[in-house]
């Protein structure tokens, strides 16, 4: 059975709550799932899931939940290898913060391609003040990639 690793980066909730809506569509279509809601190095690497999908929100100005950072500063500091890793990455942010607009997710997936993983699929971007209710825009999109790798 394939798995999914599902790693969330969240301070209210919201990249939770996809998550958890997104993890029983996995389910149905045969994966396993697992949803890491204080992700590390070892829980993405040891052992490695089929496809790690991020449900990742931003805070500040661009920054990393404070649950996510064990996993950002471990990647940004020990520079793992992560050839062979497939991921897909949801990122949640809101277009009123402008530049830093879903920074978090968008410097997440600069990381781990520059690390060496493959994102299997386009980045989502959920904006809040467009899409109050992230789960309208990442359900459609995670179906819509089960679909296309079934
Ligand atoms: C204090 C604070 C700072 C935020 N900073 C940003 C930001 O820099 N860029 C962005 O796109 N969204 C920012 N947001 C919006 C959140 O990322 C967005 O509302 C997201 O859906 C929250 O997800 P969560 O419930 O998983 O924490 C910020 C929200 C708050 C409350």
């Amino acid at each position: 059975m394939p798995d999914v690793g599902i790693y969330v980066a969240t301070v209210y909730g919201g990249a939770l709550d996809v998550a958890e809506q997104i993890a029983p569509l996995f389910e149905s279509a045969g994966y396993g799932v697992e949803i890491h809601e204080t992700p590390t190095l070892e829980k993405l690497v040891d052992p490695r899931p089929d496809l790690a999908l991020f449900c990742i929100s931003t805070t500040g100005r661009g920054d990393y939940p404070g649950n996510f950072t064990g996993l950002s500063s471990a990647l940004e500091q020990q520079r793992p290898s992560l050839q062979g890793l497939q991921y897909a990455l949801i990122a949640m942010g809101d277009s009123s913060y402008e530049e830093s607009f879903c920074g978090a997710g968008r410097k997440l997936d600069e990381l781990l391609t520059a690390l060496g993983a493959s994102r299997v699929s386009e980045r989502l971007e959920v904006d809040a003040s467009e899409t109050p209710m992230a789960d309208d825009a990442a359900l459609p999109w995670a179906e819509q990639w089960l679909e296309a790798h079934s």
